[in-house]
């Protein structure tokens, strides 16, 4: 199995990507699926958050409103800091479950067929510094990167709060913590038809080398190769 961190901020592209790559064949986890799960109505954390950010996050039918606790978390870094702090074991747990699961399944469907293919899992990361307690488990690390008011402006379109987008925006981290940490960044400024076929050339190219082990970070300037 080999396991891809695809790491970008709030409408960088990492969804897009992400699509292109499952048509290709990928299994595809989202960290911001897992973190709904980690606000299940069932979760353990789910009383941590009610002291944390008052009885009213919750509605009466035991769901987390998510707007009230995201207007209450990203008010500041702090707020913002103490709810990454009960969730992101939640989301790190609930990764490595997903990543053990797949990891069965390819060992059973090896045991019927052994000439089945490895199976390629794309984790799309919104805040990869949060995940640096997990880069053990990621064979490479791929950046989406992408100007600021493109992102502004799409975010916008699809209905976010000019506020909301800033507020997320300023904590997370920055292009360059990205380029650092990658092994390969695309950089999203071309339109969408030009920035799929990328992504599928980029596949070709790794899927023809076996897959094989890259050396990790050190993405700089406006490059699209480490
Ligand atoms: C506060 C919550 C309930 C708001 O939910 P909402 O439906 O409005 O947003 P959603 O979860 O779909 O996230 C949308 C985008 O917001 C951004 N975002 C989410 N959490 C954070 C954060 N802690 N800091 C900065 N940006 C964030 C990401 O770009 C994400 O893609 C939710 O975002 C949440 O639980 N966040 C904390 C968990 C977390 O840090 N997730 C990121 C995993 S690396
Ligand atoms: N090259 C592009 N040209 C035009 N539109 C684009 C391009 N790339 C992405 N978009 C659009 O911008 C928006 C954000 O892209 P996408 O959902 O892939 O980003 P994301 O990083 O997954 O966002 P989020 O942080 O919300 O999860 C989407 O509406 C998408 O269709």
């Amino acid at each position: 199995m080999h396991v891809i961190y695809l790491a970008g901020g709030i409408a960088s592209g990492k969804s897009t990507v992400a699509r292109v790559m499952k048509e290709l064949g990928a299994e595809v986890i989202d960290l911001d699926d897992l973190s709904r799960q980690a606000l299940a109505p069932w979760s353990p954390i789910i009383p941590k958050i009610v002291e944390e950010f008052g009885e009213d996050v919750l509605r009466s039918n035991g769901l987390v409103d998510r707007e009230k606790l995201a207007a209450r978390a990203f008010a500041t870094m702090e707020r913002s800091v103490t709810l990454e702090e009960i969730e992101l074991p939640v989301i790190d747990d609930l990764l490595r479950m997903s990543i053990a699961k797949l990891r069965d399944e390819e060992t059973a469907e090896r045991e019927k067929n052994p000439d089945a293919p490895e199976k390629i899992v794309v984790v799309e990361i919104p805040l990869l510094d949060r995940m640096r307690g997990s880069f053990d488990m990621a064979d490479e690390i791929v950046g989406v990167l992408c100007p600021l008011p493109a992102r502004r402006a799409r975010a916008i379109q699809r209905g976010m709060k000019p506020g909301d987008f800033d507020c997320r925006r300023e904590k997370q981290p920055t292009d360059f913590y990205i380029r650092a940490h990658a092994n390969y960044v695309f950089n999203n400024i071309r339109p969408m038809d030009v920035f799929e076929q990328q992504v599928r050339d980029w596949w070709k190219s790794r899927e023809e080398a076996g897959w094989a082990p890259v050396p990790r970070g050190g993405v700089h300037g406006d490059v699209e190769k480490a």
